[in-house]
């Protein structure tokens, strides 16, 4: 895997421990050369263990599904009281994402809306005793459950795209309409998150409802069965075209 060839990084969930240690090297390139980044799930988790071991300096960060006797552990086992999910000690399905700061890109690829539901499917989260420590050495976590324990949403404000979520927003994302993150993600790659997020159209649409991006935002043509040498019509569009087809 050439990763210097890469315009973007996505390091995906996962179960296990199998690849995390190139997960942690992936995450850790992206951070240091400011190459655009979205962790999902696992991918969260990574990001916040590589930033501990390398930034905090604690050598032996780590989950607790890899290390249980890790002195420091920044990922932790958090299952979830619920009478719906009797027997299981997975957090699955829906849940409510508040966002801590509106001037973010999170916030603002999501349409500058207060909370935003997304799909869930995990049994470790960020262990909240850390989020202080972490937070004072430059992570940001913009989005948070409603308790404020569960860490949702973690980026770096100093990095051009560096957005690690604990939700999937795949499950809800679909090829004409798109997940925020995605778009911010391409868009960060195309060198376009600038006017991306300048778009006026970005927050418009919100709330429409049917036809927008899932999660709040508007629809955009993909041209996914359209011609490829159809002229693009704006900085979003272009996005889009552009990125048909290009593997992050
Ligand atoms: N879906 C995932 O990536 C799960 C991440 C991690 N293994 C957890 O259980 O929390």
């Amino acid at each position: 895997l050439d990763l210097q060839a890469a315009d973007g990084v996505l390091v995906p969930g996962g179960f296990g421990d199998r690849g995390v240690q190139g997960k942690i090297l992936a995450t850790k390139y992206a951070r240091e050369n400011r190459i655009p980044f979205l962790g999902i799930c696992l991918g969260m988790q990574i990001a916040v263990i590589e930033f501990a071991r390398s930034v905090l300096g604690l050598k032996d960060a780590n989950s607790t599904e890899f290390d249980p006797n890790t002195k420091n552990p920044c990922v932790i086992f958090m299952p979830e009281g619920s009478t719906t999910h009797m027997g299981g000690t997975m957090r699955l399905g829906s849940r409510r994402t508040y966002f801590q700061v509106m001037d973010c890109k999170s916030a603002k690829l999501y349409g500058n809306r207060g909370f935003i539901d997304e799909r869930h499917r995990h049994r470790y989260e960020v262990n909240p005793n850390m989020v202080m420590h972490l937070e004072n050495s430059g992570l940001s976590f913009t989005g948070k459950d409603a308790s404020g324990q569960r860490m949702e949403i973690v980026e770096l404000p100093n990095h051009p795209y560096f957005v690690g979520v604990q939700f999937h927003p795949e499950f809800k994302s679909r090829p004409g309409k798109p997940s925020a993150l995605f778009l911010g993600l391409i868009a960060a790659a195309c060198g376009q998150l600038e006017s991306v997020l300048k778009e006026d159209r970005l927050s418009q649409k919100i709330g429409t409802g049917k036809g927008g991006m899932s999660n709040g935002n508007k629809m955009v043509k993909t041209y996914q069965n359209g011609s490829p040498t159809k002229p693009a019509n704006g900085s979003f569009d272009d996005v889009y075209r552009n990125c048909n087809g290009v593997q992050v």
